[in-house]
């Protein structure tokens, strides 16, 4: 399977109250990989919306990943995405098979993303390119090294932080195979305009090369 296009991922405080009802919209529009991102230690609600989601997604031929945690991930039977104090990637591999997506987070160092790339990983993170209100103090990447990284990977990169309609053309030129997205697609007030914005945020990654 190719990893190419939206790259969802739920924040449960902006999606407070509309969780499912939000993220199918997304799917109705096409994703390619949805992230369960939750920050809290609350592992109950953690696993029964982990579940839920991963009946929706398999409704949908969506992938799920679990963010941070591999061993829900294992219990789920999905992917996970670590970051670079999440635990290392090798023993995850081994925990979830050869067919699991493992995303890793490597900021702006293209010798991280190498090492992830020796290690496993199905693909690596590269931001944060843009302001983001979801995570305003990732260190920051630009285009500049996103192209270099493109040059000298072949693993999907993915490109977060502060992503929109309106700023992503430029990440896509530049190299990007996956728009990680929280505030861009799940900021808008209605299901309709979810749907919307998912759909042309696929377009985006289909009418380049
Ligand atoms: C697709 C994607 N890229 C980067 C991250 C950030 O991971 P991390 O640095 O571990 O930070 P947290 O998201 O855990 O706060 C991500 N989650 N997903
Ligand atoms: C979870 C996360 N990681 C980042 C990184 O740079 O590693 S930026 C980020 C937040 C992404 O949310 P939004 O699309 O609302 O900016
Ligand atoms: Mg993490």
């Amino acid at each position: 399977m190719k990893l190419r296009g939206l790259y969802a991922i739920t924040d449960s405080q902006l999606l407070a109250g509309k969780f499912l009802a939000y993220v199918e919209a997304a799917l109705d529009g096409g994703v390619t990989l949805l992230q369960y991102r939750d920050k809290s230690n609350d592992e109950a609600r953690r696993l029964r919306e982990a579940e839920k989601l991963r009946e929706l997604c398999s409704r949908y031929s969506t992938q799920l990943i679990i963010n941070d945690d591999a061993e829900l991930a294992a219990r789920l039977g999905v992917g996970v995405h670590l970051g670079q104090t999440d635990g290392p990637l090798t023993p995850a591999r081994a925990l979830l098979g050869s067919k699991a997506i493992i995303g890793a987070t490597c900021h702006s160092q293209i010798e991280l993303a190498e090492q992830a790339a020796k290690e496993g990983a199905s693909y690596v993170a590269f931001g944060r390119f843009f302001n983001s209100s979801t995570k305003p103090g990732a260190p920051a990447a630009t285009v500049e090294m996103l192209a270099q990284a493109r040059a000298r990977l072949n693993l999907p990169i993915c490109v977060i932080g502060g992503v929109t309609l309106e700023n992503a053309e430029p990440l896509v030129a530049h190299g990007a195979d996956l728009l990680a997205v929280v505030h861009g697609l799940f900021g808008a007030d209605s299901t309709q305009e979810v749907t919307r914005r998912a759909r042309a945020f696929n377009d985006l990654l289909k009418y380049s090369v």
